[in-house]
C-alpha cells in the first residue's frame, strides 16, 4: 500500500473503521486535526487484525500509527486478563524511546479514560535489588500494556535475570525476591509492535528477541515500524508476521518534483566537505552566523562525546564549567575566544551531553534538560550525543543535526538527520566529510534516496565576522614535509622492492599512493590560518587540566578504532584516513604511541611546545594530591632502580622485566596490520593443515599399494563393503596427490596408478580367485588375508582420525 505526501492527510473522523469516541475525543484534546499519511494508511489495517510492516520518514508520526490501534483492539477484543497476563507489548531498543512512548501512551490512556494498565520495563538500574524492586512492583500492580527494552521484556516474561542466567521457575534468588519465574504471562497476548524494528532485528537483540517470541501465542498482531525498514528485510521472517499488509510513505523531492525520498521533505541535509582538524572552527562559526538554535551534534564514540563536551563547555560555558585559577582565568580565556567565536547577539550558551555509558539518572536528566529548551530564545543548545539519540527521539525544535563524525552504521544517517525536522517543521542536518574517499558517501545516501546538497565552507575574517568567501591572504598549503616523507619512504620502498623481490614492496607503494591521494585532496585546501590558531588557543586550554587532557587521547584512540568498523568499509578506509589532521581536530598535546600512527607521516603533527605531560594537573585538588604522591614514589623506585643498575646489583628479574618492556616497546604493529597479519598466519595454517593431508594420503596410497597384494584383493572381493570403503578412500587420495601435484608442479607419480575398482575387477575375474574361493589351502591362506585386512583397516582408521583432530591451539613455531 504505497501513499504519497501531502505531509497530512484527511481528519480523523473519516477513517474506517471508525475509532471509538474516547479516541476520537483524544487526539481532538492532543490538537491533531488531521492523520499524517502514514497515520491514514497503516490505523484501519493494523486495527482489523492484519499484521503490518511499516515504513515511513522520520517524524511522520508512526507512534500513534501503533498506539491507537492497541487501544482499539484492546478493546474491541474486551479480553479478560487476569493480573499478572499482559495484552500488547511495544519494545524499543533504547531506554529513552522506550520512556517516550510509555508517555505519549499514558496521555493518551489520561484523555480516553480506558482503563488500561501500562507499564515502562527498560533496564538501567544497576543493583540486583532495583530489579527485584521494579518486578515485585509489576507483579502488585499487573499491567495490560508492557513498554520496554528487548533485555528487561526478556526478564519480565521469561524469567531471565539481570546476570544472563535463567532460573528454575518459582526459585527465589539471592538477590532478595526476584524469582526466576517470569513476571508476566503473555499467553494472552494480542498485539506486540516493534518501534525501530530494523535495529531490533540486527544481531545484537537477537537472544532477546528470540526468548519474548517464544513466550508469545502464535495468535496475535504484530507490528514493524521504522524509517529505514526495507534495511531488514532478511530477518522479518523471524517475527513470525502472517500475510502482513506493507505500508510505505514516500517523500516526493520539493526541487526534483517526481523523484522519490527516504526523509521529510521538510528537511535539508547539506555536507561539508572539511579537513579533520577545521570541524571544531565551522561548528563555532556556524553557530555564530546561524542564531540562537537549538542542535545536536553526533559523534562516533562515548569517549569522544565526553571530550568534547568536557571542552566546549570550558570555551563557551565556562561558568559551568570548573576552571583553573577561578574567575581570572576564566575571564582572560573569554577574552581570547571571543577573537574566534562571538555568541549570536546576547544569547547564552548551553552544552549537554548523552551517551550510553552515562548512568541512567543522568541520561534522563540531560534527555529530559534539553527537551525543555525552547528554540530561539535566546540560547544556544548543543546536546552533543552518540548515537544513542539517534533513534525515535521526539526532542521538540531542533532546528539542526550536525554529523561531527558520519555513522558506523549507514542507516543511523537518517535517523539522525530525523532529529530535526519533524512532523512538518523544518530542519537542517550537516554532515562532515573528509576530503577524498569519503566523499562518496555522497553517491552512496543518493543511492539510498537521502539525498545531499554541497555546504559552503565558513571563513572567518581578522575582525571575527564570518564570510563564505576565503580571505585574500589564504594560500593552498605548502606541505614540505610531506615531501620530505614521502621521499624517504620512496627509498625504503626501493630497497624493500629489491629485497623481496618486489610483491609486497609493490603492494605498500600501492597503499601509500592512496593516502598520498587523500593528502593531495587535504592540500587542496586553503590554509585556515584562524582555525590552527583556535586549536592552539584550545591546546592552551587542554595543557591546564589533566582530566581533559587524558579524555582527548582516550577519545582520539577511540575514534581510530571506532573508524575502521565503519559497515561502508569501502568508504571509510583507516589506511586513508588523514590520521594526522583527525590528532591535530582532536587538540591533542602529543601524538599517543599508537601502532595506527606507523608509516604516517608524523612529522606534519608539532607537539605542544615544552610539554611536561607530568606537570598537567587534575583540578580536584584532593586527586592532584594523591596523584602527585604516587608520582613521586614511582620516580623514586625508578631512581633507586637506576642507581641499583649502576652499581652492577642488577637482579635478574629486574632485566627479565626491562627484556619484557623492550619486546612491548618494539611491538608498533598496528592492529589493523595485526589483524591483516593474522589472516596471513591462519592462511599458512590451512595451507600447512593440507600439506600435512596430502602427505597422509601419499601415506595411505602406499597403503593402499599393499592391496594389490593378490590375497587382499581376494579377500576384498569377498567383503564388498570394505573394498567399497577402500576405493573411496583410494580415490580421495589419489585426488589429494593430485592436487599437491599441481600445486607443487611435480608429476603426480601415484596419480597414474590403476584406480582400485580396476585391481578389484581384474582380480574378480582372474582364475586365481575363482579357484581360490574353493580350495582348502586358499581358506587358510584367506585367514591371514584376514588378519592384514584387519591390520589395514585399523591403521587407516588411526590415520584418519590423527588427520581430523587438528589442535587449533599449536603455535605457528611448533607447526613449521
Ligand atoms: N496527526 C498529527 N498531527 C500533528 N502532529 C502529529 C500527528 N501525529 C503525530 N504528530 C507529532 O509528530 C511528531 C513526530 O511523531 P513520532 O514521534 O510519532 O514520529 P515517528 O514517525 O515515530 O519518528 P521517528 O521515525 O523519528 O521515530 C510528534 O511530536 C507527534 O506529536
Amino acid at each position: 500500500m504505497d501513499s504519497v505526501v501531502p505531509s497530512f492527510g484527511r481528519p480523523w473522523s473519516a477513517l474506517q473503521p471508525a475509532l471509538s469516541e474516547p479516541m476520537l475525543s483524544a487526539i481532538c484534546s492532543l490538537g491533531f486535526e488531521n492523520m499524517t499519511p502514514v497515520q491514514e494508511a497503516t490505523i484501519p489495517a493494523f486495527s482489523q487484525n492484519r499484521d503490518v510492516i511499516v515504513e515511513a520518514a522520520t517524524g511522520s508520526g508512526k507512534t500513534l500509527s501503533f498506539l491507537i490501534p492497541i487501544l482499539e483492539l484492546l478493546q474491541r477484543k474486551k479480553l479478560r486478563l487476569t493480573h499478572t497476563q499482559v495484552g500488547a507489548i511495544i519494545i524499543s531498543p533504547t531506554r529513552e524511546l522506550a520512556r517516550q512512548t510509555f508517555t505519549v501512551l499514558l496521555e493518551l490512556l489520561k484523555l480516553t479514560g480506558l482503563p488500561y494498565i501500562p507499564h515502562l520495563v527498560v533496564g538501567g538500574s544497576s543493583s540486583a535489588t532495583n530489579t527485584a524492586d521494579e518486578m515485585s512492583v509489576l507483579k502488585e500492580t499487573g499491567a495490560d500494556i508492557l513498554v520496554g527494552t528487548p533485555g528487561r521484556l526478556e526478564d519480565v516474561l521469561c524469567g531471565r535475570l539481570r546476570n544472563g542466567k535463567k532460573t528454575k521457575a518459582g526459585m527465589i534468588t539471592a538477590s532478595g525476591g526476584l524469582r526466576g519465574k517470569p513476571s508476566a504471562s503473555a499467553a494472552k497476548l494480542e498485539v506486540i509492535v516493534l518501534d525501530e524494528a530494523d535495529r531490533l532485528l540486527d544481531l545484537g537483540f537477537e537472544a532477546s528477541l528470540t526468548a519474548i517470541f517464544s513466550a508469545l501465542p502464535k495468535q496475535r498482531r504484530t507490528g514493524l515500524f521504522s524509517a529505514t525498514m526495507t534495511e531488514a528485510l532478511g530477518q522479518l521472517v523471524r517475527t513470525g508476521l502472517r500475510n502482513p499488509v506493507r505500508v510505505q510513505v514516500q517523500v516526493h523531492d520539493r526541487n526534483t518534483a517526481c523523484s522519490e525520498r527516504r526523509i521529510p521533505a521538510s528537511l535539508s541535509i547539506r555536507y561539508m566537505v572539511c579537513p579533520p582538524d577545521r570541524k571544531l572552527a565551522q561548528i563555532l562559526r556556524l553557530i555564530q552566523t546561524a542564531g540562537p538554535l537549538k542542535y545536536i551534534v553526533y559523534f562516533s564514540t562515548c569517549a569522544a562525546v565526553d571530550y568534547f563536551y568536557r571542552l566546549l563547555r570550558r570555551m563557551l560555558c565556562p561558568a559551568q564549567a570548573i576552571v583553573p585559577g577561578g574567575k581570572r582565568t576564566m575571564k582572560e580565556e573569554k577574552e581570547r575566544l571571543r577573537e574566534y567565536f562571538t555568541a549570536p547577539t546576547s544569547s547564552s550558551v548551553s552544552v549537554h551531553s548523552l551517551h550510553g555509558q552515562m548512568v541512567q539518572s543522568k541520561r534522563q536528566a540531560t534527555y529530559e534538560s534539553f527537551s525543555a529548551i525552547p528554540s530561539g530564545e535566546n540560547e544556544v543548545a548543543l546536546l552533543l550525543c552518540t548515537d544513542v539519540a539517534s533513534r525515535g527521539l521526539d526532542i521538540p525544535d531542533v532546528d539542526c543535526v550536525i554529523q561531527w563524525d558520519p555513522p558506523t552504521d549507514p542507516k543511523s544517517f537518517a535517523h539522525r538527520c530525523g532529529r530535526t525536522a519533524r512532523a512538518g517543521k523544518n530542519g537542517q542536518a550537516l554532515v562532515f566529510l573528509s576530503p577524498g574517499a569519503e566523499e562518496t558517501f555522497i553517491d552512496f545516501m543518493a543511492l539510498r534516496k537521502i539525498p545531499m546538497t554541497p555546504a559552503d565552507y565558513l571563513w572567518q575574517s581578522a575582525d571575527g565576522s564570518v564570510t563564505e568567501e576565503p580571505p585574500a591572504d589564504a594560500k593552498i598549503i605548502e606541505d614540505s614535509s610531506s615531501s620530505d616523507d614521502g621521499e624517504e619512504e620512496e627509498e625504503e620502498e626501493e630497497e624493500e622492492e629489491q629485497e623481496n623481490g618486489g610483491g609486497e614492496a609493490a603492494k605498500k607503494k600501492k597503499k601509500k599512493k592512496k593516502r598520498s591521494r587523500n593528502h593531495d585532496q587535504l592540500c587542496k585546501f586553503p590554509a585556515d590560518t584562524r582555525s590552527d590558531a583556535l586549536l592552539e588557543l584550545v591546546r592552551g586550554l587542554v595543557v591546564t587540566d589533566r582530566d581533559i587532557y587524558e579524555r582527548g587521547k582516550l577519545a582520539f584512540v577511540s575514534f581510530v578504532q571506532s573508524y575502521s568498523k565503519h559497515e561502508a568499509s569501502y568508504i571509510f578506509r583507516l589506511k586513508e584516513l588523514p590520521i594526522i589532521e583527525v590528532a591535530k581536530g582532536f587538540a591533542l598535546l602529543h601524538l599517543p604511541s599508537m601502532p595506527e600512527l606507523r608509516g604516517r607521516p608524523v612529522s606534519r603533527f608539532i607537539p605542544y611546545a615544552n610539554l611536561d605531560t607530568d606537570a598537567i594537573p587534575l583540578l580536584d585538588s584532593k586527586r592532584e594530591a594523591s596523584r602527585l604522591e604516587k608520582l613521586e614514589k614511582a620516580k623514586a623506585a625508578a631512581a633507586a632502580a637506576a642507581a641499583a643498575r649502576a652499581s652492577g646489583l642488577v637482579a635478574d628479574a629486574d632485566n627479565d622485566s626491562d627484556k619484557k618492556k623492550k619486546k612491548k616497546k618494539n611491538n608498533t604493529e598496528a592492529w589493523t596490520d595485526a589483524k591483516e597479519a593474522k589472516d596471513r598466519t591462519r592462511e599458512r595454517k590451512l595451507k600447512r593443515i593440507k600439506r600435512r593431508d596430502a602427505v597422509a594420503s601419499v601415506e595411505e596410497a602406499r597403503l593402499m599399494q599393499e592391496i594389490e597384494d593378490p590375497k587382499v584383493l581376494e579377500a576384498l572381493a569377498k567383503d564388498p563393503l570394505l573394498a567399497k570403503q577402500m576405493i573411496n578412500r583410494r580415490d580421495k587420495s589419489l585426488r589429494d596427490i593430485k592436487e599437491m601435484s599441481s600445486n607443487s608442479g611435480r608429476p603426480a607419480a601415484a596419480a597414474e596408478k590403476r584406480s582400485l575398482d580396476e585391481i578389484i575387477a581384474d582380480a574378480r575375474s582372474s582364475k586365481r580367485y575363482a579357484s581360490a574361493s574353493s580350495s582348502s589351502e586358499d581358506e587358510e591362506d584367506s585367514w591371514e588375508v584376514m588378519a592384514r585386512k584387519e591390520a589395514i583397516r585399523k591403521k587407516l582408521a588411526a590415520k584418519n582420525k590423527k588427520r581430523f583432530t587438528f589442535n587449533p591451539g599449536f603455535s605457528d613455531d611448533e607447526e613449521e
